[in-house]
């Protein structure tokens, strides 16, 4: 089947959702009534700085670690990423999406089943009866530069490659900090995490998430559950609710907080602390009215990385609960439903 943009589809004016977005009963946001909306812990990182008493560090890094444990989500203010670029940021995403669909088109990516594939894409179903999301994407490299195929980028509008490339360098200072709190939290030295996750090869994928107002909301998803197989990702919505967590048998709405940024702690970074932390299972819905956009950035080890529970966390007692293996071979199993 061609990949019918959800964009253009919206745009024709239906009355009712086409039959291959109608999710089962049990998949559908109405199915569990009165998904309260989840406080998900929101954490000042200003409270990480060199210059702020020891309590507070000490307050703050335990503050994550809690957070990692028990949510796999959290929110970060006062990360240091300046408000004016996060909302340049959008601007740009939002820019490529509205131009014409045979412009968009020029950016197509060669999508095969279940994997994400560099450039513009909406994703197939992944067998005969599977149902798709509401959500086209872009989907690109980002960090560190000497991955980055900059002609797989939108070329327009044309301030977007010098915004990206500014976020980038914002967020990795972010995604630094969060690294060594999660690994002073364990005990086992501050750059411990960073390193088991590739150190300076650390890899930063952007994915821009467009999910047009929608006929029938009650019946769709936008992306449906899973966990990322990042270490982290690192996410700013627009100012439209969808994003929701699973915890405790429910699904629960993550509250919009301006200028902040989402933390989902990812596949990997369960694994190298050998299940103390957990990766996060969520999804997002849809709006009637609404557009919704989101911006992952997905941190993950480079390919060659062999990723397994760190040694000083395991022992007699605490055994391994994961396989060591590549990152690639990891993704490999993953997209391909093959056991770990
Ligand atoms: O749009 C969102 O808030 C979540 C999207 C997501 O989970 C993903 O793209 O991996
Ligand atoms: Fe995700």
């Amino acid at each position: 089947m061609a990949a019918g943009r959800v964009q253009s589809i919206a745009g024709s004016g239906l009355q009712s959702l086409p039959p291959q977005f109608i999710r089962v009963p049990h998949e559908r946001p109405g199915a569990l009534k009165n998904s309260p909306s989840a406080r998900v812990p929101l954490i000042d990182l200003s409270n990480l700085g060199e210059d702020v008493p020891a309590h507070l560090r000490a307050k703050t890094v335990a503050e994550i670690g809690n957070a990692a444990e028990e949510w796999g989500l959290f929110q970060v203010v006062n990360h240091g990423v300046p408000e004016q670029l996060i909302r340049r940021l959008q601007e740009v995403g939002k820019e490529f999406f509205e131009l014409p669909q045979e412009e968009k088109e020029r950016h197509a990516n060669q999508a095969e089943e279940g994997t994400l594939k560099e450039g513009y894409g909406t994703k197939l179903a992944h067998n005969i009866d599977g149902k798709l999301g509401w959500n086209d994407y872009y989907f690109h490299m980002l960090w560190p530069p000497s991955v980055r195929n900059i002609q797989t980028w939108p070329k327009r509008p044309s301030a977007y490659a010098e915004v990206n490339e500014k976020y980038v360098v914002a967020l990795l200072a972010v995604m630094n900090k969060l690294l060594y709190a999660l690994s002073v939290n364990l005990g086992i030295g501050e750059n411990a995490l960073k390193e088991a996750m590739g150190g300076d090869d650390l890899e930063m994928e952007m994915k821009i998430n467009y999910y047009p107002p929608c006929p029938q909301p009650e019946l769709a998803l936008g992306v449906p559950p899973h966990t990322d197989m990042s270490a982290l990702t690192l996410l700013v919505p627009n100012e439209v609710p969808g994003l929701q967590l699973h915890k405790n048998g429910h699904w629960y709405d993550v509250n919009y907080v301006p200028n902040a940024i989402i933390v989902h702690i990812g596949d990997q970074i369960e694994i190298v602390s050998n299940g103390k932390y957990k990766a996060v299972l969520h999804r997002s819905v849809v709006s009637k009215d609404k557009l919704r956009m989101s911006w992952p950035v997905f941190c993950s080890p480079p390919a060659h990385k062999i990723v397994g529970p760190l040694k000083q966390l395991t022992n007699k007692e605490n055994p391994p609960l994961y396989n060591a293996k590549t990152y690639a071979e990891f993704k490999h199993r993953k997209l391909n439903k093959l056991e770990q």
